[in-house]
């Protein structure tokens, strides 16, 4: 386990099976264009000319990032650590938000030289359950050009329902509207768990509109250079691959100051003192189907270096570099709040 005290965005990655899925890099347009300027993956994809112009390459990749940022989709490029080039780019997936409609639609591409590798099936369930756990969603959706079979028995495969079918430009085929099928797949469909919350029933008497509340502690811990300390949430845990501020789940009968200090020992081998806790602000948050109480805390003083001892990576970020990591959406109001504390 390393400690990661870089500040590159490439580090939010998330794990898929084999594959790996990372930010995409303005050194990825090469490998990209020769990939997807295909004719077999073109076609099949709705908003991309054919040829593809090299430099609208360089223009999507640095287009993702102020995607990201501003939550409206999130691309990620394709790679097989594993493989002879480890960080060499094989296709990409990514999900574009709907916020009113509360989806977000999957697309993805696999270059030609990796078909047949389960590399869809595998990368779309993976984001799938990501967009579902981590963003303001309640499905996520896909539109498949209705010639497309090897697309539509992925989505089958994972779970996702046939909803209908409809019409869509293909730049790529020229003029006109061509069919595809509709899918969309909620939490239901994809069995997942509540997401950080258990698998606990709603006590009887309980209607689903009166949410269940989860508190949990946490805290912006500042070194003497200004800069706080965020752990990505490791593969296996709801919201993997998002970067948050240390802390956890409030137990039964415990304070969260108690809380804080337990969980910094279990998570990181700090020792922090009561006193060295100060109430920060609070997070309230609306997940959907459970809602979040936060308190947050600044602490400046602890003992111990900070170690990863449960699978997450650590960075030392500065306050003006927070919106730089994905962090989950609950933690959104507090980076404007750090940047005037700090
Ligand atoms: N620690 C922390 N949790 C956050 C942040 N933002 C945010 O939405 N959360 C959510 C994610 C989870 O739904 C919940 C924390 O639950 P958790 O599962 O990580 O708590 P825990 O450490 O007690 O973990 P576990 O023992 O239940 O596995 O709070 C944040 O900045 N820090």
């Amino acid at each position: 386990m390393t400690i990661d005290l870089g500040t590159d965005r490439t580090d939010a990655a998330l794990q898929a099976g084999p594959y790996r899925l990372r930010t995409l890099l303005p050194s990825d347009a090469g490998t990209m264009h020769r990939l997807v300027n295909d004719w077999s993956v073109i076609r099949m994809l709705s908003r991309v000319p054919f040829p593809y112009p090299r430099g609208l390459t360089d223009d999507w990749i640095a287009s993702t990032q102020d995607l990201s940022r501003r939550g409206a989709a999130y691309h990620f490029a394709i790679t097989h650590p594993e493989s002879d080039d480890p960080d060499s780019l094989m296709g990409c997936i990514g999900v574009q938000v709907n916020a009113a409609a509360r989806s977000a639609t999957v697309g993805y591409w696999v270059g030609r030289p990796y078909w047949n590798r389960k590399v869809a099936s595998t990368t779309v369930e993976r984001i799938a359950r990501w967009a579902l756990a981590t963003l303001p969603i309640e499905r996520v959706a896909a539109a498949v050009a209705h010639d497309n079979p090897a697309s539509i028995a992925v989505l089958r495969r994972i779970g996702f329902r046939e909803t209908g079918s409809g019409r869509q430009a293909f730049v790529s085929r020229g003029t006109g509207d061509h069919p595809v099928l509709l899918f969309e797949a909620t939490r239901a469909d994809l069995a997942m768990d509540d997401p950080g919350v258990g698998s606990a029933p709603l006590p009887a008497g309980r209607t689903p509109e009166q949410k269940r509340v989860i508190l949990v502690a946490a805290v912006a811990l500042v070194d003497t250079d200004g800069r706080i300390l965020l752990a990505r949430r490791p593969e296996g845990k709801p919201m993997a691959g998002l970067w948050e501020f240390p802390g956890g789940k409030v137990e039964t009968g415990e304070t969260p100051e108690a809380a804080l200090i337990r969980e910094l020992d279990e998570e990181l081998g700090l020792d922090v003192a009561r006193s060295c806790l100060a109430p920060y602000t609070f997070v309230s948050h609306d997940y959907g189907h459970f809602h979040l109480l936060m308190p947050v805390y600044v602490c400046r003083r602890w003992k111990n270096v900070p170690h990863p001892r449960e699978g997450q990576t650590l960075a030392w970020v500065r306050a003006d570099d927070l919106s730089h990591y994905p962090m989950p959406e609950a933690d959104l109001p507090l980076i404007p709040l750090l940047r005037d504390l700090l």
